[in-house]
């Protein structure tokens, strides 16, 4: 079935199926080849002292893992096993793995990857105020997932705590998600209760996104900063 019939399903059910199906290739059209550039450039205007850790929802193998740790401890949350397990088998990096109900944890040196539900994380897994970073992972759920994934973070993140946000625009009546096209209005709509600021902009029209190639009008990632 094609992506984008699979998703129109219904976002629950086919959620795990579709990510699944996404992971039979070792290298998604949304895997990076490098750090993102947003990453390094807007690092130090998120991440402040009072934070020890760095949350990475819905993470992936992204090579911006490897980047994060070499800047706090990093917790990761992934839901399909195989990247879990590749991302430390291509860095190289000793990897230990135990059950800690709902999660697998595999654990190396700076990181430690959670295999289960993002939703089900709890404060408990946090040490005190985190920078959260997403990249492809708020605009990779669909409309009503995004307000259930925004709720979710206003619960689980102890005051003082920062997000690192980077979100994608093009005409939604160009293309079908995911990726989805997530406006300013939303993201000020979903996060309300914060501190929000635009960082950066990075205009990828005619280039695509990662591995995938869009033909939309318009292509844009703009970076946030929003306090919790
Ligand atoms: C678009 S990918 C982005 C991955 C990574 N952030 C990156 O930049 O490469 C979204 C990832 O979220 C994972 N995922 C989807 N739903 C999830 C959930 N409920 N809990 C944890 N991970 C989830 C998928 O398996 C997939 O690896």
């Amino acid at each position: 079935m094609a992506e984008n019939a699979l998703w129109a399903l219904g976002p629950l059910k086919v959620e795990a199926d579709f990510w699944q199906q996404s992971w039979q290739h070792p290298t998604p059209g949304f895997q990076l080849d490098a750090v993102h550039p947003l990453l390094p450039a807007c690092w130090s205007r998120v991440c402040q002292p009072q934070h020890q850790q760095v949350l990475v929802p819905l993470c992936g193998k992204s090579p911006d893992l490897l980047w994060l740790t070499q800047q706090w401890p990093v917790l990761g949350v992934e839901l399909v096993e195989r990247p879990c397990r590749e991302f430390f088998r291509e860095h190289g990096l000793v990897v230990e793995q135990r059950r800690q109900s709902p999660f697998r944890v595999h654990q190396g040196d700076g990181i430690a990857i959670l295999q289960g539900d993002f939703f089900q994380l709890t404060a408990n897994w946090l040490n005190g105020p985190v920078v959260v970073y997403d990249r492809a992972a708020l605009i990779a759920l669909p409309p009503q997932m995004r307000q259930q994934y925004a709720e979710h973070l206003r619960q689980l993140l102890p005051a003082g705590s920062s997000l690192l946000l980077i979100s994608l625009e093009y005409p939604p009546t160009e293309k079908q998600g995911p990726p989805f096209a997530i406006t300013e209005l939303e993201i000020r709509r979903l996060f309300s209760a914060a501190d929000i600021a635009l960082l950066a902009i990075r205009n990828l029209t005619g280039q695509g996104f990662a591995r995938r190639s869009f033909a939309t009008s318009y292509l844009i990632e703009k970076a946030w900063c929003i306090q919790f």
